[in-house]
């Protein structure tokens, strides 16, 4: 999938040959600095970035391609199977709306319930995100609720129709540390009950340590490094992973002053021709400049884009 946005008669790449599947139950952690392309990475999938951008190759869902679907067909898709949901529950929820009517609305785009099975389901879901006095509070307005419960308010509306995939930009980051987890921990139960995959957008390596099956790491717009989370995390093979790792503050020695990785990453309207990476990259090597290293198979579900892959000794991040 290819994502380019234009601006003043400029084509910016956002995305460039992002490839990656997610199974039912799995959890995909989508990792990398920011404007390394992962929100519209999501939009893209769910045909948000269609809207304002040129989205092409293919996402293929249950045999069927969303690139190339017509816009009806694909809103029934919306919601229904695949949902999102955002960092900031602002952005979704209707503040004009009670949420047992959002809720209701859902239900009724999404399901063939009925008035009275709507209502019961809506107060079964803000039940199953933890929500006290849930018949009650069917009738209050979105900013009635703390931060925390809004987001369970958009958890409850995202999965109401019981999605087989969730995207989740970054749901936690804008809580308190205490309700992050409880937030997480919710999302991961529900989607464990549902058989549900979950592409999950984060900046914290900790919370793909704790939850993700496997990783995608990006930068400037594609996959560096992908595969199962203990062995990307533990032996990192592309230079930027291993930079990402070592900026956890947990994984240096105490009283070392924080890690980041050198430089910043490239502008989308000045991409160097070869591996954007390389400027920044101690292990930078002459075809770097010349040529895009491809995404490739190293070993048995693991795959990395770099002419000079670290080796596991150098890479053994822990
Ligand atoms: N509508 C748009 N028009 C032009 N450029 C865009 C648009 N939306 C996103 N971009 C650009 O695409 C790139 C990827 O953005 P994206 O929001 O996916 O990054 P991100 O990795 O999610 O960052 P963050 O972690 O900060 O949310 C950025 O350079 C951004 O400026």
């Amino acid at each position: 999938m290819c994502t380019t946005f234009h601006r003043t008669g400029q084509a910016l790449p956002a995305l460039r040959d992002v490839s990656f599947s997610v199974s039912q139950g799995e959890v995909l952690g989508l990792v990398g600095e920011s404007g390394s392309g992962k929100s519209v990475t999501l939009r893209s999938i769910i045909g948000l970035a269609r809207r304002y951008g040129n989205v092409t190759g293919q996402v293929r869902w249950q045999g069927r391609d969303l690139v190339g679907m017509p816009d009806r067909a694909l809103r029934q898709i919306q919601g229904r199977e695949i949902a999102m949901i955002f960092q900031e529950p602002m952005t979704s929820l209707n503040p004009l709306l009670t949420v047992g009517l959002q809720l209701e609305e859902t239900l009724h785009a999404h399901t063939d319930l009925s008035k009275v099975a709507r209502r019961d389901r809506a107060i079964e879901m803000l039940n199953l995100v933890g929500i006290p006095s849930a018949k009650q509070r069917l009738k209050d307005y979105p900013h009635q609720f703390s931060g925390g419960m809004r987001q369970r308010v958009m958890i409850a509306i995202a999965l109401a129709a019981t999605p087989k995939l969730l995207l989740a930009d970054e749901p936690t980051t804008a809580l308190d540390v205490t309700i992050q987890a409880q937030i997480l921990d919710l999302i991961l139960q529900l989607a464990q009950d549902m058989d549900m995959g979950v592409v999950l957008v984060t900046h914290d390596l900790g919370v793909v340590a704790q939850t993700c099956d496997n990783v995608a790491v990006m930068y400037a717009g594609r996959i560096v490094e992908q595969g199962p989370v203990r062995g990307v995390l533990k032996h990192p093979r592309h230079p930027y992973t291993v930079g990402l790792m070592r900026s956890v503050p947990e994984n240096l020695p105490p009283r070392t002053s924080l890690y980041s990785v050198p430089g910043v990453p490239p502008s989308l309207d000045a991409l160097p021709r070869g591996c954007a990476f390389a400027p920044r990259c101690a292990a930078c090597v002459a075809s770097c400049e010349q040529d895009r290293p491809p995404l490739s198979l190293i070993t048995e579900g693991r795959q990395v884009a770099c002419f000079n892959p670290v080796t596991n000794e150098q890479g053994n991040a822990a």
